[in-house]
C-alpha cells in the first residue's frame, strides 16, 4: 500500500452519507457530530444513539446508488461485505470512501483520537492494527490531559499579541 497522508478537514457544509445504522455506523457518526458535516444514514435499521444524534437524517432503506450522489464522504459501515463493496463501486472518482470492513478498498481511513478542544491526537497504524491505535490512544490520554486546553489558548493569546 502506497503511504497515507494525514490531514485535518473542515467539514463545515460538506455532506457525508454512512451507509448501516449499526455500531460502526454509529462510532462514526460520533466523531462526526459537531464539525457542521450534514451527515445521512442509509440503511433498513438504525440504533437509537444514531437516531437521537444531533445533525443525522436517516433514509430508512437499503443502500442504492442514488444515496451517494453529492456526498463528500462516504462511510461503508453494513454487516454485508457485498454490499460494502458494491458501495465503493458507486463512488464517483472524486468522492471520498471508508470501507470500514476492507481498508485497503478506502480512501480514507479514521485514526484513534484524542480531543482537548483546539488539541487533536490522531493516532493511526495505516489501518494495520485498529486495536493497537486504540491502546496507544489509551495510553497516552493521561499524558494529554484536559490541562491541554488551556495550554493551546495560552500558547494562542501570546501568539496574537505578537
Ligand atoms: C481506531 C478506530 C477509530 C474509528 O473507528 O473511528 C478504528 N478502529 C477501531 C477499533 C476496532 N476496529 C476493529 C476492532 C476489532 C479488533 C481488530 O479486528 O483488530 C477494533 C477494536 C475495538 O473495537 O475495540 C476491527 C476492524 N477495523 C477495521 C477492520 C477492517 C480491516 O482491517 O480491513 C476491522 C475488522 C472488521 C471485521 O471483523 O470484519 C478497519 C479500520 N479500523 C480503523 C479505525 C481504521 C484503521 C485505523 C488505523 O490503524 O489507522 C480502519 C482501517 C478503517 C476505518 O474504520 O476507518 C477504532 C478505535 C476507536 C477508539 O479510539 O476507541
Ligand atoms: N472499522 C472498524 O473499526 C470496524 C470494527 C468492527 C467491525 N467493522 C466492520 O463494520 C461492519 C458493521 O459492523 P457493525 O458492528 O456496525 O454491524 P451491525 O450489525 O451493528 O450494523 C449493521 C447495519 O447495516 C445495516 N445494513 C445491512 N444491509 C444493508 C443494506 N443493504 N443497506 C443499508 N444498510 C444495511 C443494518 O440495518 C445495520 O444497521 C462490519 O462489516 C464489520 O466488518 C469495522
Amino acid at each position: 500500500m502506497e503511504k497515507l497522508y494525514p490531514v485535518m478537514m473542515n467539514l463545515n457544509g460538506k455532506k457525508a452519507v454512512i451507509i448501516g445504522g449499526g455500531k460502526i455506523a454509529l462510532r462514526k457518526a460520533k466523531g462526526l457530530a459537531g464539525t457542521g458535516v450534514k451527515i445521512v444514514v442509509v440503511s433498513p435499521g438504525i440504533r437509537e444513539e444514531l437516531f437521537k444524534l444531533h445533525d443525522v437524517v436517516w433514509k430508512q432503506k437499503e443502500f442504492e446508488a442514488k444515496d451517494i450522489k453529492g456526498a463528500h464522504l462516504i462511510f461503508a459501515a453494513t454487516d454485508n461485505k457485498a454490499v460494502n463493496e458494491y458501495v465503493c463501486q458507486c463512488a464517483e472518482a472524486n468522492q471520498w470512501v471508508n470501507d470500514t470492513s476492507k481498508s485497503e478498498r478506502s480512501d480514507f481511513i479514521t485514526p484513534a483520537v484524542i480531543r482537548r478542544d483546539k488539541f487533536i491526537l490522531a493516532i493511526s497504524t495505516s489501518g494495520a492494527s485498529p486495536e493497537l491505535a486504540k491502546e496507544l490512544k489509551i495510553e497516552l490520554e493521561n499524558r494529554y490531559d484536559n490541562k491541554l486546553e488551556y495550554t493551546v489558548d495560552m500558547y494562542a493569546k501570546r501568539r496574537n499579541k505578537k
